[in-house]
């Protein structure tokens, strides 16, 4: 919608016919966005050559599951000079890749030349033109301002960011985060315990992006903080949604059917789980979820975990990371 407003010309690829057809003939798109009405500029297409043939700039959009499978069937209809970028959030599972080395894999290019966006955005405010603010990241500031200039406009503010690592840190790890803050809302526990998940939340993704090769500065940024405030605390969260039903004792596969839309967070919490043994850095809020979603643990005794552990310091740990960027 963003980029029609612009003045682009937009193909969005679905697999669903009836949903390509509501699309083009409707102007609507009912079960993700209600009622709003789609510009004229979007045409939707089922057909992936159809979509990539021609495209100056793709923007790669499905679930972290499906990234691979989509990018290598898209692979062959992508010239090497366009312009690609994702907004996907998540880890592969099994491998940990994030969704830019996958992107590189399939569409056999160099990582440098891939853009991920990101930040506190709900699709439901984009698409009514709510004033929203992103980050483009990329190891070369020339594709970020590439897809600065494709973006940007009067209620959407795109900044770059080098730190292509960071963003798909944060982008991932807050779904786990917003996951907690659900199940704490869901508990009825009050804004405190929630403040702090959000806090503590960002010290676990700045352990775990250090260890990755991320600047913590990003981490204060709208792709760190940012998204994490938005995906805490918004009833459009669908990671917040899912952590409440958790809370109500429903089992995951419950959760899913009822929610019936992706929640990044569940996988993210089994990928960030293993990731934090393989770099060796400490993610308790982390560690509590994969027990909840994977282990049977009630979130009761999650939270008893998390508040009995042992004492500990705020400064030190958080400044020796943080310093080093400073
Ligand atoms: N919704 C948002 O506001 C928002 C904002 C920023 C980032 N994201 C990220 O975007 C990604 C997608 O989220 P979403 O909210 O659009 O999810 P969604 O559940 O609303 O939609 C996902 C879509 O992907 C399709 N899909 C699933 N598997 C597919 C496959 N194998 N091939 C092709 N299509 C497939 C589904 O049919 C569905 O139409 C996630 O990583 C999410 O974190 C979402
Ligand atoms: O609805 P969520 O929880 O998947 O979050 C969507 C976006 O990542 C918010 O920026």
């Amino acid at each position: 919608a963003v980029l029609a407003d612009n003045g682009h010309q937009v193909r969005l690829w679905t697999r669903n016919s009836e949903q390509a057809d509501e699309i083009n003939n409707q102007r609507t798109n009912v079960r993700f966005l209600g009622d709003v009405e789609l510009s004229q500029g979007i045409e939707a297409v089922t057909e992936l050559e159809a979509a990539l043939n021609g495209a100056q700039a793709v923007i790669f959009v499905a679930p972290s599951a499906a990234m691979r499978e989509v990018a290598r069937a898209a692979a062959p209809y992508i010239g090497r000079d366009v312009l690609c970028i994702h907004a996907t959030k998540g880890f592969e599972s099994g491998t940990y890749n994030r969704m830019t080395t996958i992107l590189a894999e399939e569409l056999d290019r160099s990582e440098s030349t891939l853009v991920v966006l990101s930040g506190p955005s709900h699709a439901e405010e984009v698409v009514r033109k709510q004033p929203t603010t992103v980050v483009v990241a990329s190891a070369e500031q020339y594709h970020a301002e590439s897809a600065q200039d494709l973006f940007i406009n009067s209620y959407f503010r795109v900044y770059t960011n080098p730190d292509l690592i960071g963003v798909e840190v944060a982008g991932a790890i807050k779904n786990i985060i917003a996951l907690g803050a659900g199940l704490s809302d869901g508990l009825s526990f009050g804004d405190n315990a929630k403040a702090a998940l959000i806090t503590r939340g960002l010290t676990e993704i700045a352990r775990l992006g250090d260890a990755m090769g991320a600047n913590m500065l990003t981490f204060a940024g709208l792709a760190g903080v940012g998204d994490l405030i938005v995906t805490c605390t918004s009833t459009h969260s669908r990671n917040w949604r899912a952590g409440s039903l958790l809370a109500k004792g429903l089992e995951v596969d419950e959760v899913l059917r009822q929610m019936g839309m992706v929640v990044e967070g569940i996988r993210t919490t089994r990928a960030a789980y293993e990731l934090a043994k393989l770099y060796d850095v400490q993610m308790p809020i982390t560690e509590q979820l994969y027990q909840v979603l994977f282990e049977g643990k009630s979130p009761k005794l999650a939270v008893e975990a998390l508040m009995g552990r042992g004492r500990t310091h705020e400064i030190e740990e958080v400044t020796k990371a943080w310093s080093k960027h400073v």
